[in-house]
């Protein structure tokens, strides 16, 4: 197969892949962005296989980064873009089933594309457009299929996480596995305990967010993969929802809220859970507040003020959720309301606490507590955002007392 128009990605590229050739190396295409390019997906990067060393990568360009010199990838700056450079290499150093700390050298590609996980992975590509396809990753292309290269285990015994992106890319692209393959999964599934959280989470978001999600997820679950990551062992029977809705998830932030749904997690255990995922705070917050306002708006008709506490991405996010599990929420008319809100945040108030002192309310914790009733009254259309108005309503207050 031979490309003849290439994407700007790649054309930009040229020179650094000639420039390689021209000091008597081979360069090459490799990966992800051969397998996109020919699926006509989006590129986000290209990466590059050479079997010039580290350091003679560094002579011929003057400006490299060593991104991962222990890895054998020396990153190029080319006219404003940067590159990968990775020396043809094989993952026999693997101890404990991690990606390996130090690598072998060898000699050619054909060598460098055998330790690569998937058939659809193992393509290259040289400056003229041809591709290079030693393990009929085309033909699996073609018939939408997920396929070791060689002996599945021996992959998986490179690298575990490799399991974790068979059912990845099964999501992203939509693709069937390979019953070897799966089977290679199915035996090994435990092996996937000794891979960091951060590998396994980063994998598992791009499978539950695709768009191939529950026929990957119903693969997660059945080979046993979803035994080995943090919060799922033992709840194959609450996730099996997963594969069956209707709707999938979207966003990251709903991917994780679905979850802690289907695993009932209480509210006050929704940290806890997501930091075992290592997933960051600001995402923390988001879920659980997505995770409460979505149990809120399940239970009853929100109010105003309930409205006011929460933002539009999280009213627009529990809606979503409410669509996904099937729940009969009008979240058009939620949204309407929203917008509709005289003040949709604190800062919004044309007043603030040491207004509430010049009239006379004394210093303390009740500041805070008149300052939420105003708000209250206003989004509830019972007072007017206006200086005089709460004035006078502060006035009746103290008389009241
Ligand atoms: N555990 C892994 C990770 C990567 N690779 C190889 O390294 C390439 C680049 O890896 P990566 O960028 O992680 O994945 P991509 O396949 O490029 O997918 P994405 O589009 O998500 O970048 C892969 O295509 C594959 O050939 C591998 O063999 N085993
Ligand atoms: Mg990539």
């Amino acid at each position: 197969m031979k490309i003849t128009e290439l994407p700007e990605v790649f054309t930009q590229a040229l020179p650094v892949l000639n420039e390689i050739n021209k000091n008597g190396f081979e360069a090459y295409f490799v990966g992800g962005c051969v397998r996109d390019l020919i699926l006509g997906r989006h590129i986000h990067d290209v990466d590059i296989a050479t079997s010039a060393y580290p350091e003679e990568i560094k002579n011929i360009f003057k400006k490299t980064i060593d991104t991962g010199i222990q890895h054998g990838t020396v990153t190029v700056l080319n006219n404003g873009e940067s590159y990968e450079i990775t020396t043809f290499r094989t993952e026999s150093g693997y101890q404990d089933y991690r990606r390996p700390d130090h690598v072998t050298f060898v000699q050619n590609l054909s060598e460098d594309l055998k330790r690569r996980d998937f058939t659809i992975n193992a393509l290259a590509m040289d400056v003229e457009g041809n591709v290079i396809d030693h393990f009929d990753g085309l033909n699996d292309l073609n018939q939408q299929i997920i396929k070791a290269v060689g002996k599945a285990e021996n992959r998986f015994h490179e690298d575990a996480l490799r399991m974790m992106r068979a059912v990845r890319f099964m999501s992203q692209l939509e693709f069937k596995l390979d019953p070897l393959t799966r089977q290679a999964i199915d035996d090994n599934h435990e092996l996937l305990a000794k891979i960091s959280v951060e590998r396994i989470r980063d994998e598992f978001v791009k499978m539950g967010i695709g768009p191939g999600s529950r026929e990957a997820f119903q693969v997660f679950l059945d080979s046993g993969l979803s035994e080995e990551v943090p919060g799922f062992a033992g709840k194959k029977e609450a996730l099996a929802i997963f594969p069956k809705l209707n709707f999938a998830p979207s966003t990251e932030a709903n991917l994780w809220a679905l979850m802690i749904i289907l695993l009932k997690i209480p509210n006050d255990q929704i940290a806890h859970f997501m930091r075992m995922w290592k997933n960051s705070n600001a995402l923390e917050r988001q879920v659980a507040n997505t995770v409460e306002f979505f149990d809120l708006i399940s239970a009853q008709d929100p109010n105003n003020y309930d409205l006011f506490k929460v933002d539009l991405a999280t009213i627009a996010s529990a809606i979503d959720l409410a669509h996904i599990l099937g729940q009969p929420i009008n979240g058009q008319a939620l949204i309407d309301r929203y917008e509709a809100l005289p003040i949709k945040e604190n800062h919004d108030l044309v007043i603030n606490g040491s207004f509430l002192l010049k009239n006379g309310i004394p210093a303390g914790p009740q500041v805070g507590e008149i300052l939420d009733k105003i708000i209250e009254k206003i989004v509830e259309g019972e007072l007017v955002n206006d200086q005089k108005a709460i004035s006078q309503y502060l006035a009746n207050h103290l008389n009241n007392e």
